[in-house]
């Protein structure tokens, strides 16, 4: 199994700063991306001032706008956020044929079905091979050769093992794993709990609350993962807890940093209204919550946040809760 040529769906900053760090490793690689502005700007300048504004692209790396160019790639990488995933894997069915691994990249779950993105592709593209590339990695930190640390979960151990060593570099170490949903679970948990810990943050709770959320938001996610069949030991990896840490722990992370205007009083939609980038635990807090209610999961921090982002209790309210539920034994 060889992945020289990788193709790149999705030209956001995450999708962008993978194919830099693989072009820069001696892929050939072709990136697509739905807006011609994004295309145009990598191929004619280098840059994607759009999602990942102020780094330089190697001049070799390529972007189109014709999925279908896609067809000559020995690996693809899906990098459409969550909740677009089904229709572009939709989209992208006939270009893969059934010897190409999908790397799934993305970090959520779709709101109508409750699925993991690595389901909704299991779906759309019946027989794929599949893959997950999840962990804590900024995209702008990756796209500028900072050392990053990720885990590639795949069934397939060979296959898994196999990306890994080839699709990794000495900027980007990739571990491989073959618990594909704890490490697709973890990268979207954490999402939602980054939310809350920006929410204590903006309202200058302190780092002790931060520490006291970010464990506890730990618990729910070891305690949601368990009930989805999750490895413990994935969720203490880089894809769970090394992910809540790093995207609860700083601002630059766009769940983190909408907490925290939410914590500062501002409104969702005004904090929306601002970016284009896409901000994925908005989306995942409605269905992670749905799905904890089903499975009878308890998830308190997450129910706030989603509770919290429908304008059903306000950011006080949902602390005040949180601090007089009856004490409990540590789990
Ligand atoms: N940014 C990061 O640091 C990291 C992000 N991720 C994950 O990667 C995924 C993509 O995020 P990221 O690259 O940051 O995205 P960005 O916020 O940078 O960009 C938004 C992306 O959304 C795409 N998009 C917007 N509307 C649609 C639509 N209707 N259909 C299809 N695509 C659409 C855009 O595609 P187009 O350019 O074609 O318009 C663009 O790729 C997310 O799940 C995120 O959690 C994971 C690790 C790190
Ligand atoms: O997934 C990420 C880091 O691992 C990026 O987090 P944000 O989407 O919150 O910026």
């Amino acid at each position: 199994m060889t992945f020289d040529r990788i193709g790149v769906v999705g030209g956001g900053a995450w999708g962008t700063a993978l194919a830099q760090t693989l072009t820069l490793a001696g892929r050939d690689v072709i990136l697509w991306a739905r807006e011609s502005d994004v295309v145009e700007d990598i191929n004619a300048r280098h840059v994607n001032r759009t999602f990942l504004p102020g780094i330089d692209l190697d001049p070799r790396l390529k972007a189109t706008h014709d999925l279908a160019d896609l067809g000559t790639a020995d690996a693809i990488l899906l990098v459409a956020p969550a909740q677009h995933t089904r229709t572009v894997s939709a989209t992208l069915q006939p270009v893969v044929s059934k010897d190409v691994p999908v790397i799934v990249c993305a970090k959520g779950v779709e709101q109508g079905s409750g699925q993991l993105v690595a389901q909704i592709v299991s779906e759309t593209i019946p027989g794929v091979r599949l893959a997950v590339l999840s962990g804590p990695s900024f995209a702008a930190d990756v796209a500028r050769g900072f050392p990053a640390a990720l885990t590639l979960a795949c069934r397939n151990e060979a296959l898994g093992r196999a990306l890994a060593e080839q699709l990794g570099d000495r900027q980007l170490r990739l571990y491989w794993s073959d618990d594909v949903v704890g490490v697709e679970l973890g990268g979207a948990l954490k999402n939602v709990l980054a939310i809350a810990a920006g929410i204590v943050d903006g309202k200058g709770l302190g780092a002790s609350a931060h520490a006291a959320l970010v464990t506890r938001g730990f618990a729910e996610m070891r305690r949601l993962g368990k009930a989805l069949g999750a490895r413990p030991e994935t969720m203490m990896g880089l894809s769970g807890f090394g992910d809540l840490v790093l995207t609860a722990g700083s601002p630059q992370s766009r769940n983190m940093s909408l907490g925290r205007a939410l914590g500062q009083g501002e409104t969702l939609d005004a904090v929306l209204s601002k970016r284009v980038a896409v901000t994925e635990g908005v989306y995942t807090a409605a269905a992670v919550a749905r799905l904890a209610a089903e499975k009878r999961i308890e998830m308190p921090i997450t129910d706030a946040v989603h509770a919290i982002l429908e304008g059903r209790t306000s950011v006080d309210n949902a602390i005040a809760d949180l601090m007089k539920r009856p004490f409990k034994a540590e789990d």
